[in-house]
């Protein structure tokens, strides 16, 4: 595994955790803007996901590693992303599992699950790295303007 750190912009959490994992999913681009992606093929996605808080659980966890592997691996994992229509479809480029989406995803996933502690930990990014030369970042629009909020 890469060990490697990632940007993470400014955010008013004392825990930062990242988590770094892998999966396979195959996929197909139903738009002819991409070009031979309209033909399916497979991928390993490399994912970080980075999360912030300011409070940990009972463990003495912000979330435990090993659950957020688990929480992206029982959805993605060896799947036919297209297939996967709880997330994707082939009809509103909003929800074609392009790497912009797949990210998005990953980041609605996480945090639906993290709105349910108590501790209220929040997911500040998904990294989501597709082919060696192609990754997106999401961020929630919710934390980008922090800092201006804390001024008023
Ligand atoms: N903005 C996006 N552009 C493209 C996406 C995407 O999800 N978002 N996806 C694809 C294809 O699915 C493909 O998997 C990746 O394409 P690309 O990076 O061009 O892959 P290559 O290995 O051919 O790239 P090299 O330049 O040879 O490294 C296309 N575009
Ligand atoms: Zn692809």
């Amino acid at each position: 595994m890469l060990q490697q750190i990632y940007a993470i912009p400014p955010h008013p959490y004392t825990y930062e955790l990242n988590k770094d994992f892998h999966f396979s999913a195959a996929h197909y681009i139903p738009h002819q803007e991409a070009g031979k992606c309209q033909q399916v093929h497979g991928h390993t996605y490399f994912v970080n996901v980075t999360i912030g808080g300011n409070e940990l659980d009972a463990s003495g966890f912000l979330i435990n590693f090993t659950f957020l592997k688990k929480l992206i691996h029982e959805q993605f994992d060896h799947q036919m992303l297209n297939d996967q229509t709880k997330y994707f479809n082939n009809i509103d480029a909003a929800y074609f599992p392009t790497t912009e989406v797949v990210a998005r995803t990953i980041y609605d996933i996480v945090q639906a699950h993290l709105d349910t502690l108590h501790h209220r930990p929040q997911c500040l990014q998904i990294y989501l790295r597709e082919t060696p030369s192609s990754y997106c970042i999401y961020r929630p629009k919710k934390l980008l303007n922090w800092q201006q909020e804390e001024q008023v």
